[in-house]
């Protein structure tokens, strides 16, 4: 296994000895580390590596079984967070304008309405998206690479200087992931901190200089080409094919002592 090869300059958010799971089961096991501030990091493994589950926990939808997790002063409203699109409700009846609006929640509050700057925003971030057309239209009647542009442009507006996206490309087409690719290198060079989780691991080799590799644990950490390498790769498919789904808290980690 390996840490994080590069020195971070400030960590944005650093896991020590960090372990997840769902009741009382481990999904991922001590993670320690740092996410650098500014990085693009992209987050790889096969499915059921325990990526979503990161995600989840650094946004605190899911405490750690142990160890933990310092936000380095960041506050819930600093840190952005898009789920897997298949974990959204689509059929509250909110047209694309209103669904971007709410990128704005923390600005304008639960009381003020929209003023004429805040509408030009919105419709900025949904020109950006190239949606200008579809304001209109209600969330439950887009196509999902049309939807996942509203999400993208909800993000620009929400202003976060750290930014979640779990799987941001599912079911797109190659036209979106460009343009989306190009909102995450716009948030990359105001210095954001982005992280992702994907699959596509040439589009990973491309677009994200930083990778973590997840095997139910970190296999490998540091820049993309360093970690993704055909021994890590291979790696983390036997990993998960060999995982004891059943194990109880840390009786992985005896079985790996006692091997
Ligand atoms: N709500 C839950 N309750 C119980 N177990 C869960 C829950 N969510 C995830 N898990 C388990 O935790 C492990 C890690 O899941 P996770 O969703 O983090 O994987 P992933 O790497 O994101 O996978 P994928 O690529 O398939 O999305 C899996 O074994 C999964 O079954």
């Amino acid at each position: 296994m390996s840490t994080p090869s590069t020195q971070p300059l400030v960590p944005a958010i650093s896991f020590d000895n960090l372990t997840l799971g769902y009741d009382r089961h481990p999904a991922v096991h001590h993670i320690t580390g740092d996410v650098a501030q500014g990085v693009l990091l992209a987050v790889v493994g096969s499915n059921g590596a325990g990526k979503s589950t990161l995600l989840k926990a650094m946004v605190g939808e899911l405490k750690p079984l142990s160890g933990r997790i310092d936000l380095h002063g960041h506050r819930k409203h600093d840190i952005a967070y898009l789920p897997q699109v298949v974990e959204i409700d689509r059929s509250f009846p909110i047209s694309v304008f209103d669904c971007v609006a709410m990128g704005l929640w923390r600005e304008i509050g639960a009381s003020g309405g929209l003023d004429r700057t805040g509408s030009e925003r919105v419709n900025e971030a949904l020109a950006a998206v190239h949606l200008s057309g579809l304001a209109g239209r209600p969330v439950g009647a887009l196509s999902g690479g049309q939807f996942q542009r509203v999400l993208f442009a909800r993000l620009l507006l929400q202003d976060a200087k750290v930014i979640l996206l779990d799987e941001p490309f599912r079911a797109v087409d190659a036209r979106t992931i460009a343009d989306l690719i190009g909102l995450i290198e716009r948030w990359h060079a105001e210095g954001r901190t982005v992280i992702a989780v994907l699959h596509d691991i040439e589009l990973v080799r491309r677009y994200f200089p930083q990778t973590l590799l997840l095997a139910r644990e970190v296999l490998a950490w540091g820049p993309t080409p360093e970690v993704l390498t055909p021994v890590n790769l291979d790696l983390s498919r036997r990993f998960n094919e060999s995982y004891d789904e059943s194990a109880a808290v840390c009786e992985h980690d005896e079985a790996r002592q006692t091997a």
